[in-house]
């Protein structure tokens, strides 16, 4: 029988509809000053409800493994019918995307989730979740999950990796749920509450660095898992322990959570023990693998009692410098397989990316300016430190501006609360520090602005590229606007080169910073394969050397020579740049492992669109540019 946590609804979020961005707006259209979330509760947090205590399908498979449908719940997780549709998404240039691969197996992409061997009930719940053609990490990572290989993954910010993994690994253990997972109390004795508590002895265990998006990742898993007997589960630091005990202890199949929280319940073996990982996802893996991070991670992926040679591993990131990935192959089976959509790094042609000089003491109303130079639109705005997040929010809310904010300094209830609002469009401004630059996902950010540029001792480069990628996501268009200050010189040539690859205009005060060769093709950015190591290096802080393929939203790249030359020497063609002139691309080296260059196969549906931009419109930033 299917039955329900009984926890109250989390508030339903309904994400907002795309605003066509216009000129001159004023603090009124942006709404009333009332709107701004505040947070200062005196009161307890009794009776809230926890992001993480959303509601997921439980079926204990007494009548057979697939559950009947809910159409309360599946209009929860999937939205209405009618709003399934993707929207606005251009996938014009799937056509054009390069995917690099590179170990002892070769990978067929599948073309499309009908030819993916997916089990009927996961095929409905990809289209429910709006989704028609696999974008190309989908297409590489679905096969590669299936046969059963470690991976490790790279693609560019919202190009869809959380399902690049969740469908194959959800999908392949929804047949074989009852024969592997830990026995648990049925769901009629919890109604009944007659239940014993069960270990949680998860088959999946996903971690990721915040806690944002852990939430995010289990929603997602809420929507793969419907009508399966797989019981997502997520662990957080921040949110009451208690709760996510009483979750865990209904039976957990699929684990996602933040090192901190996972680690603490590790070591409570009553309640949860990793015997029967069967897959272990790091999501953010370049962020995990820092030191920061190392003892929780090394805690993680050897303190549990997995068993050895059980577990596949699977890494996946949109940037990777070179030195992390070597230290991730460590932790991988030899066999393991790398995929990489585009360039390690780059961002997409969809955002389009202004730079702006100011003066440090001029930025607020430079701030206020560029807000009103557009339309009232979906906006995050990230600073450096949490101090200026609370200035900037005092400063927004007595321009009537509706914002809320969120650094790691509130409580999770006041972080819950601000991206509910953010969500909901009831404060389209998000004023924020880097803890919600990775891997968060929301539904029409047409406007990343970056009060602060990322120092480069805190994250540089690679955390711009994270923070950019808010918008633009998923085939989307959207705006990035960087205030830049002489006291960002230490970024501005990495900024330059990402700016040039995907054909931004360079403002003149960047011009300096430009490589002696400006053809775009010839840029010298970190290398791309991990076959051949370059000598010379310089950048942030990985080798950077002759350049690769192209990029992956549009510029052509390498090509191999015959296609079949796996596992061993592959040549690597001179092709079209994307910028009208052939480059020249470094040959692979005869390693054994082989690398090889493609094109991502095109989907039955033409569906990445027309390549233009949002209907109609023209955006004109502070300064005064045009997204054409
Ligand atoms: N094949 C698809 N078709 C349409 N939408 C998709 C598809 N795959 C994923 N999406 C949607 O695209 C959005 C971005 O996906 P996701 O958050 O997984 O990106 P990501 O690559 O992990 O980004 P980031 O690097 O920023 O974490 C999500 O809203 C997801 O539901």
């Amino acid at each position: 029988m299917s039955g329900w946590d009984n926890t109250p609804d989390t508030p339903e979020v309904k994400e907002a509809p795309p605003q066509e961005p216009t000129l001159q707006s004023t603090s009124k259209d942006w709404g009333e000053a009332d709107q701004r979330v505040t947070f200062n509760y005196e009161d307890n947090d009794e009776g809230h409800v926890w992001d993480g205590s959303a509601k997921i399908y439980e079926w204990d498979g007494e009548e057979g493994e697939v559950g009947p449908e809910h159409p309360e719940l599946e209009e929860l997780l999937f939205g209405k019918p009618e709003e399934r549709d993707p929207q606005g998404i251009d996938f014009s240039k799937i056509a054009l995307i390069n995917v690099t691969q590179e170990g002892l197996k070769r990978i067929q992409p599948i073309k499309s989730f009908k030819d993916a061997g997916l089990h009927p009930v996961m095929l409905k719940n990809v289209e429910m979740s709006g989704f028609r053609t696999p974008t190309p990490i989908q297409q590489y990572c679905i096969p590669a999950i299936k046969m059963g290989h470690d991976l490790i993954a790279i693609a560019q910010t919202g190009s869809g990796k959380t399902a690049a993994y969740l469908i194959p690994i959800l999908n392949h253990l929804m047949g074989k749920a009852k024969k592997l997972m830990a026995p648990r109390p049925s769901v009629k004795e919890f109604e009944a509450g007659i239940a014993q508590r069960a270990r949680a002895e998860p088959l999946v265990v996903i971690v990721c660095p915040s806690r944002e998006l852990a939430i995010q990742i289990f929603n997602e898993a809420r929507k793969f898992c419907y009508r399966t007997m797989l019981r997502p589960c997520v662990a957080y630091g921040g949110a009451p322990v208690r709760d996510q005990f009483d979750q865990l202890q209904r039976g957990c199949d699929v684990l996602v959570a933040t090192p901190g929280r996972l680690i603490h319940l590790m070591e409570r073996p009553d309640v949860l023990t990793l015997r029967r990982v069967k897959y272990m996802v790091i999501d953010e893996a370049d962020e995990m693998l820092d030191d920061d991070w190392a003892e929780d991670f090394n805690k993680i992926l050897s303190g549990g009692e997995q068993e050895e040679g059980n577990v596949k591993y699977m890494l996946f990131s949109a940037t990777f410098p070179t030195a992390v990935r070597k230290l991730a192959k460590t932790h991988l089976a030899e066999t393991h397989i790398r995929v990489r959509v585009g360039r390690v790094g780059s961002t997409t042609e969809n955002i389009k990316q202004d730079v702006v000089f100011v003066d440090p003491t001029m930025k607020k109303k430079a701030l206020l300016d560029l807000l009103y130079s557009m339309k009232p639109t979906r906006t995050i705005i990230f600073v450096n430190g949490k101090h200026m997040v609370d200035e900037l929010d005092d400063f927004l809310w007595q321009q009537t501006l509706p914002c809320t904010s969120m650094h790691s300094d509130r409580t999770q209830r006041e972080r819950e609360d601000s991206m509910r609002a953010f969500r909901s469009g009831k404060s389209p401004l998000l004023i924020t520090t880097g803890v919600t630059a990775r891997g968060i996902d929301v539904r029409n950010v047409m406007h990343v602005i970056n009060y602060d540029l990322p120092r480069m001792e805190h994250g540089g480069i690679q955390e711009y590229i994270h923070r950019i990628g808010r918008t633009g996501r998923i085939g989307h268009r959207g705006l990035a606007t960087s205030f830049y200050t002489e006291r960002d010189e230490d970024i501005a040539k990495l900024l330059t080169m990402t700016l040039m690859e995907t054909g931004q205009q360079i403002p003149d005060f960047l011009e300096a910073y430009k490589p002696e060769d400006s053809d775009p093709s010839k840029l010298k950015f970190e290398y791309d394969t991990d076959e051949e190591e370059p000598e010379d290096g310089n950048g942030d802080g990985g080798d950077w050397a002759a350049g690769g393929g192209g990029d992956a939203w549009g510029n052509e790249g390498a090509q191999s020579g015959n296609g079949d030359t796996w596992g061993t020497t592959s040549q690597a063609a001179p092709a079209m740049d994307g910028w009208g002139s052939a480059s020249k691309v470094s040959a692979p080296v005869d390693d054994g492992w082989g690398t090889q260059t493609e094109k991502a196969p095109v989907g039955g549906v033409d569906a990445w669109g027309s390549g233009s931009a949002t209907a109609g419109s023209t955006w004109t930033g502070g300064n005064s540019s045009q997204w054409d």
